[in-house]
């Protein structure tokens, strides 16, 4: 006779779990790739990508090379690249350094602000495999910070 096996079964798609739970996918304009510039520190960012991914360096000339990268896609592999001086603190300022980010991005553009209101109270998330701290690790298993930080934000603007 065939035992039930005590693995849990197999992971449902991220549509299929969409549907189920009250869960959006973090894209489009809520996504730190979206055109949304940003004025912080003095300087405008062409995306919230660019600001996060410049403050990882300790050199002002390497932060302001990546302000200035053509695209967030390419700010993101010059930032995680490390060819540059990353600063010593950056695992302690990182998730600080987003809020910060995204606190100019929704405050400086009401359309995004209103966008993040008009999601209700649906749980946001970034749903990839690729990255289990800032994403859901593509199976819910990550701790999901950028949702949490716009969860966070879309509280306070309530
Ligand atoms: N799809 C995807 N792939 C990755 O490799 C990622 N890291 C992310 N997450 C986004 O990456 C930015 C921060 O990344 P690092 O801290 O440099 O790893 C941030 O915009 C996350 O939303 N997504």
């Amino acid at each position: 006779m065939r035992r039930a096996s005590s693995r849990p079964g197999p992971l449902r798609p991220w549509h299929e779990r969409e549907r189920c739970a009250k869960l959006r996918s973090i894209s489009g304009d809520c996504s730190n790739f979206a055109h949304s510039p940003i004025k912080v520190r003095g300087k405008t960012w062409p995306t919230t990508e660019h600001f996060f991914q410049a403050q990882k360096f300790e050199n002002a000339s390497d932060q302001e090379e990546l302000r200035r990268a053509n695209s967030p896609m390419l700010a993101a592999r010059m930032g995680q690249d490390r060819k540059r001086k990353l600063r010593r603190d950056w695992e302690s300022v990182k998730v600080a350094v987003m809020r910060e980010a995204l606190q100019a991005k929704f405050s400086q553009h009401e359309d995004l602000a209103r966008l993040l209101q008009a999601i209700g109270d649906a749980k946001l998330v970034e749903p990839t495999e690729h990255d289990d701290s800032w994403g859901d690790g593509g199976d819910g298993s990550g701790s999901n910070m950028l949702g949490r930080l716009l969860l966070e934000l879309r509280a306070a603007a309530r």
